[in-house]
């Protein structure tokens, strides 16, 4: 359950703004990729256009290519819903559906994607996805209460239990640990950790550390003006951009003198 993806000189553009600039690059199975950057250089814009999120504002587009073990996410005829299934997304905030219970939440993916699931299966599914998600002890006992009487941290792990329930092959997260305090934020980092062993994972932070404790690979995402597109300027494994980066942008960058 886990898949290359290829992006090939992607742009993306918000009407006639460009807000990204020939992006390519190689996201390797069962790995975290992280992206770092300033903020607005275009890291949200641009992990977006992995599961064909952007598409839900209006005016945003693409040209270029996203490919997922050599299929264009973007060819002629793909459903974006399908794409959505196999490519996962949390966000910035835990978004539980607030009055569902804890049980219902994990499997509401599964449930838009209109399979039928007995109780049984269901009761499965829900355990296996929160065990997946490091929260099943935590909850076992009151799966029937509303997801939202759980704290941020647990929300956020109720969500990413929803999002391995539809059996994706590639999680994304948009700076998933923002909201969330230092404890929650390690047991996040821990469940990264664990999932790149299914999962190929890729994470937008704007906490560096963050990205060097998680992270196999690390792209630098940069602008060169503002009103100008945002960049990829350096990616490369994390070890490299973080102790021998190769531009003087990614230097400065991870050593504070901008950003
Ligand atoms: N919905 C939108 N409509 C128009 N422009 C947008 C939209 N979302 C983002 N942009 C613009 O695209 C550029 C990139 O924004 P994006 O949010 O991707 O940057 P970012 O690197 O994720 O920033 P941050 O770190 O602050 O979250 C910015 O100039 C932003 O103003």
């Amino acid at each position: 359950m886990s898949k290359r993806i290829d992006v090939n000189h992607l742009n993306i553009f918000y009407g006639k703004f460009q807000a990204v600039k020939d992006v390519s690059m190689v996201i390797e199975p069962k790995s975290v990729t992280a992206f770092i950057g300033p903020s607005g250089c275009g890291k949200s814009t641009f992990i977006r256009t992995l599961n064909r999120m952007h598409e839900v504002i209006p005016g945003a587009r693409v040209e270029g290519e996203v490919s997922i073990d050599g299929k264009n996410l973007y060819g002629r005829g793909v459903d974006p819903v399908d794409v959505r299934r196999e490519v996962g997304m949390v966000f910035q905030r835990p978004n539980p559906f607030p009055t569902m219970s804890i049980r219902d939440n994990v499997l509401a993916g599964v449930k838009l994607n209109s399979k039928r699931l007995s109780r049984k299966a269901g009761d499965e599914l829900a355990e296996r996805s929160l065990r997946g998600a490091n929260l099943w002890n935590e909850v076992k006992d009151r799966l029937d209460k509303p997801g939202s009487g759980l704290s941020g941290g647990q929300q956020q792990r109720l969500c990413i239990a929803r999002a391995i329930a539809v059996q994706p092959q590639v999680i994304l997260m948009d700076e998933p640990c923002s909201a969330l305090d230092p404890i929650s934020t390690l047991a996040i980092e821990d469940l990264i950790n664990e999932l790149k062993s299914d999962y190929t994972v890729v994470i937008v932070t704007h906490n560096m550390q963050q990205a060097a404790r998680v992270s196999d690979r690390t792209g630098f995402f940069n602008l060169e003006a503002t009103g100008q597109p945002g960049q990829l300027v350096e990616f490369d494994d994390t070890q490299k951009i973080f102790n021998n980066p190769t531009q003087k942008a990614t230097e400065d960058y991870i050593s504070g003198r901008f950003g």
